[in-house]
């Protein structure tokens, strides 16, 4: 039997962090599933366990949830849970095209903050119907008429029929359940057209293997369909339908309007690209829903492994964590300096530091990582051997000959930041200090919302970790890439002990090249330790030396205390000058210690 379309809802959570979305979709799937306390917390936080265990690659679930309503009728809700944060954005735009309709939760006490801000506008652009959810109003400090104003004011939604909940103590649920029957539109779809769906999400299950979540916008999904993938140009048989109730459950198939999921016999997650049509293969539609984009990496760093003897371990791990993350990439490279390693590229930021944080974690690897870097686009002459050329660089290993270059360009950003307004100035400076534009400047309500146009270089090392340091955790901070601008950009090598070391080169705007080529310098004559010879530093653009420091020699003479007696207890203190060596690298005569690379990037205050 097929589900009347009418009866349908599908919708998403947006909620900044912390503001209660997990609290709430717990509760809605307690209160619809009629599980107990003690049920929920088990199958809850099994699920959880799951996705914790599957880090970021889940990061469209959705459970389908049946609600009888006030008005007698059985609706059918999917609710998917959309990734909140900016890395992710393209895999937020397409969950959000799966659904009419979304809850936008804002905590009574926080109000709106800028995360929440991005997706409510996704959710915009997507038509949809917002019903704002104001939650913990269990809290002292709630206010929730002053949070009505604030969504008003500040996303220009009507507010005033917020739904007050608190997810926690289980209050005001089931006006929210109303709220999504009753103000959120039913799809729409015709059954007799041909089957197009929508490729939501996909990920990698030991036991099924791919999962695809879809949305099926016309037409009917069964099992034994030959399908095919609009995009991806591949065809598979169709062997699972169902949808999650959030435990698996077998359908007969999917219809118009309808969430759930298939399996295909596929094995690798890279065949099933997220925002994909799929149709089948007989009477197929002719054309792809819109919306459909490759995801690029925009931020690039090299992971090597401490102790070199890891390498093989430390491509196994990699290649696993890829079987789940197509959008994660890498290619073998060799440093100098760090022997063997990946180069590998990310979406942002924060996906750098979940693969990184799981690669020590689950697979137990110690690792050393290069300076973030973002993708350069160059414009190279000819050369005796060579065309002219452009070259998309992501490595300053890999910086040409200088006289070739005709022009670099590099992607710019538009963050928004937002903030109570006594943090404002040292923001304003740090945006500054790091070559920002600024482009508009509000208050509401004793907070000031800034935009600011930022090369994302100047973002990708340590700005997010500087703006929460300056704001005592309470800055908010939001970016969208706005595309590549010219920039007077050089590679700054750093010598150690007249040796460039290419773990530590770095491209930069020729403006902040001496501060940051001394700051560096600095730095790393603390972290070096002194040799039996005298260090150099020396940071330098092409031949010319921008900033210099020396480390000065020392004689450290360990057996010198022996006064030539004992010959073994000399040999024993030798031994143990050498393993005090083991977690540097050697370099040319020079060992630099292991934290030395990261840290010596880090800019502080320049
Ligand atoms: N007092 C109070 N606390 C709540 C309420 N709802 C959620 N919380 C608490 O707020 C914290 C964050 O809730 P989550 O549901 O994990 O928030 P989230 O938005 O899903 O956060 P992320 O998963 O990190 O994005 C938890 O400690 C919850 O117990 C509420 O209604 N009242």
């Amino acid at each position: 039997m097929s589900t009347d379309l009418s009866t349908i809802r599908n919708f998403s959570i947006i909620a900044h962090i912390d503001h209660g979305k997990s609290t709430l979709a717990d509760r809605l799937i307690q209160v619809t599933g009629g599980l107990t306390d003690r049920e929920m917390s088990e199958q809850v936080l099994d699920n959880m366990d799951i996705e914790r265990e599957r880090g970021i690659t889940i990061k469209a679930q959705t459970v389908r949830l049946n609600y009888t309503a006030q008005d007698g009728i059985t609706y059918q809700l999917n609710l998917m849970d959309t990734p909140g944060h900016v890395d992710f954005a393209y895999e937020v735009s397409r969950s959000l095209a799966a659904c009419e309709g979304a809850l936008l939760v804002v905590d009574a006490a926080q109000g709106v903050e800028a995360q929440t801000l991005a997706n409510v506008y996704q959710s915009i652009e997507h038509d949809h119907e917002i019903v704002p959810v104001i939650n913990k109003i269990d809290l002292p400090a709630a206010e929730p008429e002053k949070v009505k104003t604030e969504i008003e004011d500040i996303i220009g939604i009507d507010a005033q029929d917020a739904v007050l909940t608190s997810a926690k103590s289980g209050i005001g649920i089931e006006e929210v359940l109303e709220a999504v029957v009753r103000r959120i539109p039913a799809p729409t779809g015709d059954r007799a057209k041909p089957l197009q769906a929508l490729l939501v999400d996909s990920w990698y299950d030991p036991y099924l293997g791919v999962v695809i979540l879809v949305r099926v916008m016309d037409g009917v999904m069964k099992k034994g369909d030959q399908i095919r993938f609009m995009q991806g140009g591949t065809q598979h048989l169709v062997d699972r339908v169902g949808c999650m109730r959030p435990k698996i459950e077998q359908l007969p198939e999917l219809g118009p309007g309808e969430i759930g999921f298939i399996t295909a016999q596929i094995k690798e997650v890279e065949q099933a690209k997220v925002g994909d049509t799929i149709t089948t293969v007989k009477g197929g539609a002719t054309q792809a829903l819109p919306g459909y984009k490759e995801v690029q990496p925009v931020v690039f760093c090299g992971l090597f492994p401490v102790d070199a003897a890891d390498f093989e371990k430390l491509r196994e791990s990699i290649g696993k964590l890829r079987l789940n993350d197509a959008s994660f990439s890498f290619e073998m490279e060799s440093s100098a300096a760090l022997g063997f390693g990946f180069r590998c590229g990310f979406l942002g930021l924060l996906h750098l530091e979940i693969i990184q944080e799981r690669l020590s974690r689950e697979y137990d690897l110690d690792l050393i990582t290069t300076a973030p870097s973002v993708v350069y686009r160059l414009q190279l002459s000819a050369s005796r051997t060579d065309d002219a050329r452009e070259l998309y660089l992501h490595n300053p290993a890999d910086y040409p000959d200088v006289n070739r270059i005709e022009s670099i360009e590099e992607p710019w950003i538009k963050a928004v930041i937002y903030t109570p307004d006594e943090y404002l100035g040292p923001i304003l400076k740090l945006c500054q200090d790091r070559r920002g534009v600024q482009r508009d400047l509000t208050y509401v309500g004793g907070r000031a919302q800034v935009t600011y146009e930022l090369p994302l270089n100047e973002v990708v090392f340590d700005f997010y970790d500087r703006l929460k340091s300056i704001s005592r955790g309470y800055a908010s901070f939001d970016y969208e890439q706005i595309g590549l601008r010219e920039g007077d950009l050089v590679k700054m090598n750093i010598l150690v002990n007249n040796e460039p070391v290419d773990a530590l080169s770095l491209i930069v705007h020729r403006n902040v090249a001496e501060a940051r080529g001394r700051g560096m310098c600095e730095r790393l004559k603390d972290l070096i330790p002194r040799h039996l010879f005298k260090i150099p530093i020396q940071a330098a653009i092409g031949g010319k030396v921008i900033a210099r420091e020396t480390i000065a020699a020392l004689r450290k003479d360990v057996t010198a205390k022996c006064y030539g007696g004992d010959i073994t207890r000399k040999k024993k203190l030798l031994e143990k000058q050498k393993k005090g060596k083991a977690r540097m690298r050697e370099y040319g005569n020079v060992s630099i210690p292991q934290e030395a690379f990261i840290a010596a990037l880090r800019m502080g205050e320049e």
